[in-house]
């Protein structure tokens, strides 16, 4: 069966939750379709509002990041239950910037992983390789590192339903998109592990996104790319353009 796109906005920390009502409006009619599940990960503090403002749309509003504890001492943080009572299906976890600003590791990363999927939470799983990581020729081997470790004690019917979101460092908010070549060669690489981890049927399923200057003129071929199933967007989900993005066709 043929894996449905998955389009994600990460808007980081953009918008305030006026701003965030105004966007989602703004983006309702843009983004309207069947093909693709589309979905927005919004700062905390938007998700209420955002979820507001699109109702009756085809949008899905996701959150940023969560903890891996229920509740408890944990200053500043969210839990998967505070996301679960106001309909958050999706999160992004393990995000390069939360892995360089706010010291998440892949132990960290298999930890949200396990109790986005106790919550019944999709986890959009990020992973990704540094200039150098790449340079150095090494890409391949990190990835699979941080695949491993993310999917740790994960079954195969969760890993099946979960997202990966394949985005290189050296090519997020810098306007240098990976070529086509790259983007597909790492995608596939991430397929082959799950299948060495579960088995062809899981590999099957998984959907992989590309993540990095995702812009409107580069969806479309990055899209129909055999082991691409859509993007996580970062920039352009802010604009009209992400419209163009999720019509990639
Ligand atoms: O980090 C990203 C999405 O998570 C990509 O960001 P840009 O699309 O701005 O490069």
């Amino acid at each position: 069966m043929a894996r449905k796109k998955i389009i994600a906005g990460n808007w980081k920390m953009n918008m305030t939750p006026s701003e965030a009502v105004e966007l989602v409006n703004t983006l309702k009619p843009l983004v309207a379709t069947e093909d693709a599940d589309v979905v927005f990960c919004v700062p905390a503090i938007d998700i209420i509002p955002a979820m507001e403002a699109a109702k009756g749309s085809n949008i899905h509003i996701g959150a940023e990041n969560m903890y891996y504890e229920e509740s408890g001492a944990y200053t500043g943080e969210i839990s998967p239950k505070m996301l679960t009572d106001v309909g958050v299906k999706y999160v992004i976890i393990g995000h390069s910037e939360r892995r360089e600003y706010f010291a998440e590791t892949d132990e960290t990363v298999n930890k949200k992983v396990l109790k986005a999927f106790e919550h019944g939470i999709t986890p959009i799983v990020c992973c990704g390789e540094s200039l150098t990581q790449r340079e150095q020729g090494i890409t391949i081997d990190w990835i699979r590192q941080q695949i491993k470790i993310a999917f740790l004690n994960v079954t195969a019917a969760q890993a099946a339903s979960s997202v990966i979101a394949y985005e290189p460092i050296w090519a997020i908010g810098t306007g240098k998109v990976a070529t086509t070549e790259q983007a597909q060669e790492v995608c596939k690489a991430i397929r082959d592990c799950i299948a060495e981890i579960y088995d062809d049927a899981t590999a099957a399923a998984i959907r992989i996104q590309y993540g990095g200057s995702v812009s409107a003129s580069s969806a479309s071929e990055l899209f129909s790319q055999p082991d691409i199933d859509g993007g996580l967007v970062g920039g352009a989900a802010l604009k009209p353009d992400f419209g163009k993005i999720v019509n990639y066709k």
